[in-house]
């Protein structure tokens, strides 16, 4: 397969925007103009259809936790809806002292935390594909013009929820930089770079793995509705100027 190329984006006339999870689903909802159509693909992901304020078509998917849901789900829709830009959006925990709850992270690339091919492979590479998947970045510049204040730097992504130091410990020691740590990106990623789509990845910190209370903090997340709504709403003003 010929990934060597990617095609480069075009203008983001079909956005395919997926999530893990309905709770965040829920909160990017108001990026519609109109209430959007509740659509169910035949392999029975739900997502909700119809147009930004823009005028631009949007299809806001529920992929499901994890990397292989993540790619399946994005790879259906990639077929029923031919999007033209791809977004993975949806809470993370954070890698860095300088990142905190509530702030949002804009990839510049994304990797897998979780996967090793060998000693002949750098750690985090899948064999035949790129240890730090591109994400397109032609947009930063349009989101800074928002004001949302935002990190731009590298996501880490793997199949396990963070939360203990040593773990937390291992990923820093392999991807120094990476900003956030999630579930989904990567994969979200792969299947981009395959079907030769355009990707950007936003990420809001919900918690702090290297922390005791990690968890905790993740589930108290979806308890403080108003701090999410409006972290949330940041996210809707980087979005509406793409
Ligand atoms: C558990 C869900 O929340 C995201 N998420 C939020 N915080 C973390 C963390 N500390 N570790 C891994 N995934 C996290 C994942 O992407 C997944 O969708």
């Amino acid at each position: 397969m010929d990934t060597n190329k990617p095609l480069r984006y075009g203008g983001a006339t079909k956005i395919l925007l997926v999530a893990a999870m309905p709770k965040e689903v829920q909160e990017l909802l108001p990026l519609f103009s109109e209430p959007p159509k509740k659509e169910v693909s035949p392999l029975g992901f739900e997502g909700w259809k119809g147009t930004t304020h823009k005028g631009q078509s949007l299809l806001v998917l529920t992929t499901g936790i994890g990397k292989v849901s993540a790619a399946v789900a994005t790879t259906e829709a990639i077929h029923l809806f031919a999007p033209s830009l791809i977004l993975n959006i949806g809470v993370s925990g954070t890698l860095s002292t300088s990142v905190e709850r509530g702030d949002i992270v804009v990839a510049n690339w994304v990797c897998y935390h979780d996967v090793y091919c060998g000693a002949e492979i750098p750690y985090g590479q899948v064999q035949g594909y790129p240890l730090r998947y591109p994400v397109e970045t032609s947009l930063v510049e349009k989101f800074r013009e928002t004001e949302v204040p935002f990190h731009l730097g590298g996501v880490a992504c793997g199949d396990r929820f963070l939360s203990s130091p040593a773990e937390f410990s291992f990923i820093k020691a392999n991807f120094p930089d990476a900003l956030a740590l999630d579930m989904e990106s990567a994969a979200v990623a792969q299947t981009a770079y395959i079907h030769r789509l355009p990707l950007m990845v936003i990420r809001l910190i919900s918690d702090t793995p290297d922390r005791a209370d990690g968890y905790a903090q993740y589930r108290r997340f979806w308890g403080e509705k108003a701090f999410r709504s409006e972290r949330f709403a940041a996210i809707h003003k980087l979005i509406n100027a793409i």
